[in-house]
């Protein structure tokens, strides 16, 4: 057996990952690179956020270590920057086409009732540059809208269920919440006397509004099995959101694997997932969900959720309760400063980019166009969406 059959038929492991590297090694050629940024110069981090919900926001200065691993999470304080993250560069750069789905995706959200009275402060976090950013590979706004809105609402689950008490947020009503918004995304089917019930608690949250709305755009462009993995990928999203709940409510600061496990799916990994149904192809359900394929890709949604960590700690900081992010929990962990947890945060990301970065190269060379299609557009996802935290107000005052 080849060395490249026998990682083809390895299971998805820190092994197979050892395999790729030797395999590579063993042609005498590196991985086929994808094109990579220099890193990024560390970027200030503001001393006070003013992004959806930051009205409170003022930043103390960052302590000399973090809390004793176990004890009830502080407030983390800013870090002074973000460091240099190994990622690649956007790959285009369109004003107009943010500005189109932006605007779109704000009449939307005016529309189904998310983000009441906050409206211009979404406006100006820019959704609609994130998109743009992130789908290089089309530039129909339709498109990128439809994507935009299962995004919004995601985040608005998370905004309105879990983290800001002046939308609605309460710890006891989470469960049950993110149950029904499951019902909104998969449908549940009831008994015909029960079901105008679930309609009407559907029409009367506007976040299950969204969710439903949105999930009902995006079914244009994605078949029957992308929109089953994005219901799958949002389930998990919402398992993800409950975890951390659980932290909070327990007063406990979960340790660093635990909490990695939770950002690989409390993460980006559903936005990212519509990456071929946003450029009109599909990747067949078989390679999607082969463990090889899912490894990768995880990791690189993980990566990306980290980028958000590190971007959005000022912002977090300002929030009434604990707030759980990578450098906060390796600060309990391992006893450090949080300036030094932003630094080892920004270690684990760029291994996951690497990892992604090798081991994606190895399944587009074995994979179908869809696949190789896919991982690339999985690159230029990181890339936008690095970009798009660099300079969105919500993490940058303005
Ligand atoms: C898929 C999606 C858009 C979910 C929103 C929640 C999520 C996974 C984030 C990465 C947002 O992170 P966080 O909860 O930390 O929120 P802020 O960055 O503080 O806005």
């Amino acid at each position: 057996m080849s060395l490249l059959s026998r990682a083809l038929s390895t299971a998805a492991t820190h092994e197979l990952a050892a395999l790729v590297t030797t395999l590579l090694g063993q042609q005498g050629r590196a991985a086929p690179r994808l094109p990579c940024a220099p890193p990024a110069p560390p970027r200030a981090v503001p001393a006070g956020p003013s992004g959806l919900g930051t009205a409170a926001a003022r930043i103390a200065p960052p302590p000399a270590s973090g809390p004793a691993a176990g004890e009830r999470p502080q407030r983390p304080a800013a870090p002074a920057s973000v460091p240099a993250l190994y990622c690649p560069p956007a790959v285009r750069d369109d004003p107009a086409l943010a500005k189109e789905v932006n605007d779109r995706l704000i009449d939307w959200a005016a529309e189904v009732g998310i983000y009441a009275g906050r409206l211009e402060a979404l406006r100006a976090t820019d959704f609609g540059r994130l998109l743009m950013l992130t789908h290089p590979d089309t530039d129909d706004a339709d498109r990128l809208l439809a994507a935009a809105k299962c995004g919004l609402a995601e985040w608005a689950a998370d905004d309105h269920y879990c983290d800001d008490e002046s939308a609605g947020a309460d710890p006891r009503l989470l469960g049950p919440r993110l149950c029904v918004a499951n019902a909104a995304v998969d449908p549940a089917h009831l008994p015909v006397r029960y079901a105008p019930e679930l309609e009407g608690a559907i029409r009367d949250d506007p976040v299950l509004t969204a969710l439903r709305s949105a999930l009902d755009h995006i079914t244009r462009y994605a078949g029957p099995a992308q929109t089953g993995r994005l219901a799958h990928e949002i389930s998990g999203l919402f398992a993800g959101f409950n975890a951390e709940a659980g932290w909070r409510t327990a007063g406990r600061t979960p340790p660093v694997w635990e909490y990695l496990v939770n950002r690989q799916c409390n993460s980006f990994l559903p936005m990212v997932a519509l990456v071929d149904a946003v450029g009109g192809y599909q990747v067949p359900a078989t390679e999607y969900y082969d463990p090889r394929v899912r490894r990768a890709f995880t990791m690189a949604c993980t990566a990306a959720t980290l980028v958000n960590d590190l971007y959005s700690m000022a912002r977090e900081s300002d929030s009434p309760g604990p707030e759980f992010n990578l450098p906060t929990v390796i600060a309990a962990e391992e006893n450090c400063s949080l300036e030094e947890a932003v630094r080892r945060s920004a270690l684990l990301h760029d291994e996951l980019v690497h990892t992604f970065e090798t081991e994606a190269a190895v399944l587009a060379a074995a994979g179908s166009p869809a696949l190789r299609r896919f991982l690339a557009g999985t690159w230029a996802w990181l890339g936008g969406n690095r970009e798009w935290h660099s300079t969105t107000p919500r993490y940058h005052g303005g």
